[in-house]
Order: structure tokens, then C-alpha cells, then sequence
């Protein structure tokens, strides 16, 4: 047998990596030409038919199935480098995309009427005025797509809605709803969520023995209600309904789990307050505006893409994010309608959309994505 010697070998390594950085970095100047010639021309960066060939081309030039593969995700990686590079150049070039969005000093908050969904002192109502002020116009609807609706159709000019619970994790319902409706998220709010166990003003503990609440709420706080064994727990379809319903049934054994201000609102005693369990309990809303507008100096911005049904395809997508430096702060994935097994992802990132680095990832992700969205910036 051949004696190995590991030096030499690796010496041999490091004359042919030099050779291939050498050979990389001639293709990404040949790269930057293609970009001249698609800045001149308008062509899109992107064009799969190309990269099929490629693929096609260089991998039946390999001798095994291993290199063939190695081959395939070698000079895709390749292509993907030479896209960010093209990207980067056209940007600089200022054939930034055109977003559909208008920076503004601030947003409009006068004479503004505000959707949400639930009854008055409900949480969504909570955080309404939380970010709108406790003299703002505020109505209730019945669900979320009403309210959502309610904006598009131009009867309010926000609606509030929740998007995620720290411990419950995603409202799924509403990031499907974002898709469906044409709104935008112009701002966010986080509400500590601690719920209360409220009664009639002259009950005490020992008089209780029905709780009435929303399902989430009686989970999150299940076991201050489990250690009282005798009491039953009824459904209501939100927190401040169950409130409401205590009041007005006048029942001394009746009590409902909601939040303080519903308590006050419906001239309830707190019997208990922070039942829930976990106490670090904060949901927050997304505030949305029928007109794309983002507030100058906002850091988050909010996208919907749906990648092609192919291995590779989401890790692709963010790459245009990994390119450009940017840091994602949440992915979350929802079936599409209609195509089993098929998802679309949400994607929270870190920046504005007047930062050549968004606006380059997100050139990027349109160009290869099959669709994607601006659901806001904020
Ligand atoms: O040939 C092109 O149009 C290029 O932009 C070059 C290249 C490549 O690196 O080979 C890069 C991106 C395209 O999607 C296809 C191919």
C-alpha cells in the first residue's frame, strides 16, 4: 500500500484550493459583467432555466453519485454567491424594487377611529388603548377578519389585532388573515396579559363555585383553578364576556377569569389577581392601516413568501438574509389553502425598509421566491 503522509496530502490541498479560490474569484468577475450587461438591459438576476442547464451540465461531468451530488450542491451555491454579488451591484446602481411603501414622520393618530375584536374590556380593547390612548375612537367587532375588514373597506383607519402570546406561541388565524386581506402592519404593542378572578363586589372565595372564562385564559391559569377542586370551569368565547356575564346574572357563587380592567369596567372585585401560572404572560398586537406607510426609524419588518416546492428552497430564501447581514428575529410557517403540505413562511427581519440591505434581501427573495408579500414595517 501507497504510504500516506499526511502533510504532503494536505499540501496538495492547499494548491488546488488556491487554484479553485483563484478560479471562484475569476467567476465572480465574469459575475459582475453579467450584472453590467442586466443593469443595461433590465434582465432579472434570476433565471432558472440557466441554472438548470448549469446543474444539469457540470453534474454529468462527475464519476460518482457522491460527487454528483457534492457537484450539484457545490455550483448551486456557487450561483446563489453570484446572484447576492449581482444584487448588491444593481442596488447600487439604484434599481432598488420599487417596495409600494411611504416613509412618514409619524403616524396619523388624529380624529382616527380603531377596530377591534371582542367586547369593551377585553384584551384586544386593553390594547387599543394602550397604544391609541384611553380618549381614542375604539369599536368592537365580532371577529378578526371583521375587523380587518373593517379597515379595508375604509370605516376605520386601524384595527388591532393579536399576533402572538409568549407562552401560547402564534395566533395562527391571523397570519392567514394577513395574506387573505389587503392591510398593512404599520406598528406593534405588547400587553402584559395577567388575569384577575373577579366576583360580584360582596362575594368572597368561599362563595365560588362556578368560573367562567375563555379556554386560553383558564389554561393559563389551570393550576390556581385546579387547586380548588370543587369549582367548575364553563367556556365563554372571550374574558371579558365572562366578566360581563357575572355582573349581570348577579350570582354570588359566579366568578370569571379576565383582566382587571374588565373587572373595573363591569364593576367587579378582584378576588385574586395574577392567577396565571406563568407570569411573564405578554401578548402582542399588530396595529394595521389600509395604506402601506412605515414610521421613519422602525426596525422590524414583516414578509410572507412561498418558495418553491423543491429541498433547498426555503434555506435559499433566507440566505438573501444572511447575505445582506440581517438578523431574522421570527420565521413561522402556515399550510397554503388548497395545496397540502405545501407552507408559506412569515418572516419578522431586523431593519427599515429604506436600508440598502433590505432592499437588496428582499430584491432577492422576490426575484426567487413564487410570491412574496411586505406585510409592513414598523
Ligand atoms: O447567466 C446568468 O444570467 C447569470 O446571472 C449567472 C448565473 C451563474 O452564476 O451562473 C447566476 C444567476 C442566474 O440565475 C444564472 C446564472
Amino acid at each position: 500500500m501507497k504510504e500516506l503522509n499526511l502533510q504532503n496530502i494536505r499540501q496538495q490541498l492547499d494548491v488546488m484550493d488556491a487554484q479553485l479560490t483563484e478560479l471562484f474569484e475569476k467567476r465572480m468577475e465574469l459575475c459582475r459583467e453579467v450584472a453590467e450587461y442586466k443593469i443595461h438591459t433590465g434582465k432579472p438576476v434570476y433565471d432558472s432555466t440557466r441554472e438548470k442547464q448549469k446543474l444539469e451540465a457540470v453534474t454529468a461531468l462527475a464519476h460518482s453519485d457522491f460527487t454528483r451530488k457534492g457537484t450539484y450542491e457545490l455550483f448551486s451555491q456557487i450561483m446563489t454567491i453570484s446572484r447576492r454579488l449581482q444584487y448588491g451591484l444593481l442596488a447600487a446602481h439604484g434599481q432598488a424594487m420599487d417596495m409600494g411603501f411611504t416613509m412618514v414622520e409619524d403616524l396619523k393618530r388624529e380624529n382616527v377611529r380603531i377596530a377591534y375584536q371582542g367586547v369593551e374590556g377585553s384584551y384586544g380593547h386593553g390594547a387599543a388603548l394602550q397604544y391609541f390612548g384611553r380618549e381614542a375612537d375604539v369599536y368592537h367587532v365580532k371577529t378578526m377578519e371583521d375587523a380587518m375588514v373593517e379597515v379595508e373597506e375604509g370605516r376605520a383607519d386601524y384595527c388591532i389585532l393579536p399576533i402572538e402570546n409568549s407562552s401560547a406561541g402564534a395566533v395562527s388565524d391571523n397570519y392567514d388573515l394577513l395574506v387573505k386581506h389587503d392591510v398593512y402592519i404599520v406598528a406593534e404593542t405588547e400587553l402584559p396579559v395577567s388575569h384577575a378572578l373577579l366576583g360580584l363586589p360582596e362575594a368572597s372565595l368561599e362563595d365560588i363555585r362556578t368560573v367562567y372564562s375563555h379556554p386560553q385564559a383558564l389554561m393559563q391559569s389551570s393550576r390556581y383553578l385546579n387547586s380548588h377542586r370543587d369549582w367548575k370551569q364553563i367556556s365563554t368565547v372571550n374574558t371579558a364576556v365572562a366578566a360581563k356575564k357575572v355582573a349581570e346574572e348577579k350570582n354570588i357563587s359566579q366568578a370569571a377569569v379576565a383582566s382587571p380592567a374588565a373587572g373595573e369596567l363591569y364593576g367587579l372585585k378582584a378576588l385574586e389577581t395574577s392567577i396565571n401560572h406563568n407570569k411573564n404572560n405578554v401578548t402582542r398586537f399588530i396595529i394595521l392601516s389600509r395604506i402601506p406607510v412605515y414610521k421613519k426609524g422602525s426596525s422590524k419588518v414583516s414578509i410572507c413568501f412561498e418558495g418553491a416546492h423543491r429541498s433547498g428552497s426555503l434555506y435559499n430564501m433566507l440566505g438573501n438574509l444572511i447575505y445582506n447581514d440581517i438578523n431574522m428575529l421570527m420565521i413561522e410557517s402556515r399550510p397554503i389553502p388548497g395545496r397540502s403540505w405545501e407552507y408559506r413562511f412569515f418572516v419578522d427581519a431586523q431593519g427599515s425598509l429604506s436600508d440598502a440591505a433590505i432592499q437588496n434581501a428582499l430584491k432577492g427573495i422576490s426575484e426567487e421566491a413564487v410570491s412574496l408579500r411586505i406585510l409592513g414595517n414598523y
